[in-house]
């Protein structure tokens, strides 16, 4: 029989809920979070005999959260990940690599004179992937997902493959639709991690609508474009766009015509555009999207 060996593996605390409420008197804020530490460091005794004396407990690593948030507070998620990153790393030697990622999902106050009354915001969740290691190493992915976009006009398909199965037919005047996720490496540590969230996703929307589409392959590369030509400290990102089909409804039984008018939205299956734009001399990504 050949030899086994422990194969690549981390553990951690996956999905800790954390809301964190700040009271200024009668006005409150709310941050609403999930948050996922996932460790790696010299494990091979715990896997291979049971012996536990460097595993810091996924319980521990969930109430870390919990108490850094009090003690420090929650501010632009990135940030909170590199607290929490760092601390696992420096403070336990048999740690070698800390990977946090967070979602962050946004309400919005109850108008009026309601300071302590909020409405959970549908459109996006906000997300980061920070991973820092014993070297010093250090990566930063920001970015959304759920963020679905429209243009009723604009989009045309045509000129593609046709084959013996192809019956899709050519159009100059489609309904583009898709849920945008995207995530993007910041090329230096350091961001003013909000307002640079606020200036990539108007960069993605305003790429998305002034884009005249000739696939959802193009308005993905235009996307990226723009916010790598717009936001300095991006230097690289990624996408995944399902392609949200409208099929036009045959209407012609009733005796009414449809000038792209009445659209049947399908749920699935639909169209998966995936791909990335980086600057050519973007540095090394090292574990960044691990
Ligand atoms: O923008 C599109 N890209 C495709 O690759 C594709 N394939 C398809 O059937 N419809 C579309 N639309």
């Amino acid at each position: 029989m050949p030899d086994v060996i422990l194969g690549p593996n981390r553990y951690g605390k996956a999905e800790t809920r954390l809301v964190r409420v700040v009271r200024e008197g009668e006005v409150h804020h709310l941050k609403d979070v999930t948050v996922s530490s996932s460790l790696s460091g010299d494990m091979e005794a715990v896997h291979l005999t049971g012996d536990n004396a460097t595993v810091l407990p996924t319980d521990s690593q969930k109430n870390t959260v919990y108490a850094f948030a009090k003690q420090y507070g929650v501010d632009q998620i990135e940030d909170f990940a590199l607290l929490l990153a760092r601390h696992f790393v420096e403070s336990q030697p048999p740690i070698h690599h800390a990977r946090v990622e967070i979602e962050e999902y946004a309400w919005e106050r109850i108008s009026g004179d309601r300071p302590h009354s909020f409405a959970r915001k549908g459109g996006e969740v906000r997300t980061c992937v920070v991973h820092h290691d014993r070297d010093g190493r250090t990566t930063v992915v920001s970015g959304l997902k759920d963020l679905v976009v429209l243009n009723s006009t604009g989009s045309e398909f045509h000129g593609y493959i046709q084959d013996e199965y192809t019956t899709l037919p050519p159009t100059t005047d489609r309904v583009l639709a898709t849920a945008v996720a995207a995530r993007w490496r910041h090329g230096a540590e350091g961001s003013a991690y909000g307002k640079s969230y606020e200036e990539v996703r108007r960069c993605l929307l305003e790429a998305f609508a002034d884009t005249h589409s000739l696939s959802l392959q193009q308005t993905l590369y235009a996307m990226g474009k723009r916010v790598l030509d717009t936001r300095g400290e991006v230097c690289e990102i990624r996408f995944a766009m399902p392609n949200k089909h409208h099929f036009l409804v045959d209407l012609s039984p009733f005796g009414l015509d449809n000038d792209n008018e009445v659209y049947f939205a399908a749920d699935r299956p639909y169209g998966l555009i995936e791909g990335g734009v980086l600057r050519e001399d973007a540095p090394d990504a090292a574990f960044a999207w691990e």
